[in-house]
């Protein structure tokens, strides 16, 4: 195959592949893992009113601002998305995403229920969401109290919204346990694998197909 027929086949839009879970199932750490070893994903960096973490940074975990400078990004139609989730708002900046997209680049999404439901609705081609579940109730609290990054009272509150986040499974295109993480990885590797060479995103091999056949 000569380079200039390679890259023909392999051109596709990029896709947006969505993790959502209960507080504490592994979004984050999975996520960071997957971008680790994979040169062809990128995160999407939310905008968030809650306020920062210890060792969170702004711009690389969250750009972190006000209510009221969220409200005006909403107005403005920067947002692809946007929810209360823990009385604090997040949203997906639009205009990342859409650049990722049309440059074949494939973007990461650590999201709510609410917020995949929006992109499935707006676009669902492009998205490919997967639900991870923890392997217990008492490993997801024993999860968030070991992670020691937020108060007694808000890992309450985030148990206590569990329930109400994995009510939302069924409505994912994969469903996966994160009980061994070695294993859950793979399993969300495997995905990603498959979803990038489903036929549909392919559109870089509609000419070189029709190329192939006029050798014949
Ligand atoms: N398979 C696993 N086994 C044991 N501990 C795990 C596993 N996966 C993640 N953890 C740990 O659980 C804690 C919570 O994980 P993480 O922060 O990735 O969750 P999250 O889903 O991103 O939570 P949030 O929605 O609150 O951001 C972390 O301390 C992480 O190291
Ligand atoms: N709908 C959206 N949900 C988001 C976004 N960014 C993060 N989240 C979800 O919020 C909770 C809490 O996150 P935390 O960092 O405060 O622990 C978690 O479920 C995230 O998936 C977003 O842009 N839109």
């Amino acid at each position: 195959m000569s380079p200039e027929v390679e890259t023909e086949a392999l051109t596709r839009r990029g896709l947006m592949l969505v993790l959502s879970s209960p507080s504490g199932a592994g979004k984050t750490t999975i996520s960071r893992a997957l971008l680790k070893e994979d040169d062809n994903l990128v995160m999407s960096v939310s905008a968030t009113t809650r306020p920062r973490r210890p060792g969170e940074q702004d711009g690389k975990d969250y750009y972190f601002v006000e209510p009221v400078d969220f409200n005006l990004m909403i107005n403005r139609d920067e947002l692809l998305e946007h929810a209360k989730v823990f009385n604090h708002y997040y949203g997906t900046p639009r205009g990342p995403v859409e650049d990722a997209l049309s440059e074949g680049q494939d973007i990461l999404f650590d999201i709510d229920w609410q917020g995949t439901q929006q992109l499935a609705h707006k676009a669902r081609t492009d998205l490919v969401s997967v639900f991870i579940l923890p392997p217990s109730t008492e490993a997801l609290e024993k999860r968030l109290k070991t992670r020691a990054l937020d108060s007694a009272e808000v890992i309450d509150q985030r148990m206590s919204k569990a329930a109400e986040e994995i009510s939302h499974w069924s409505e994912y295109d994969y469903v996966v346990i994160n009980d061994d993480l070695d294993r859950c990885l793979a399993e969300v590797k495997a995905i990603l694998t498959a979803e990038r060479v489903r036929r549909t995103r392919r559109t870089g091999l509609i000419q070189f197909v029709s190329r192939l056949r006029e050798g014949y």
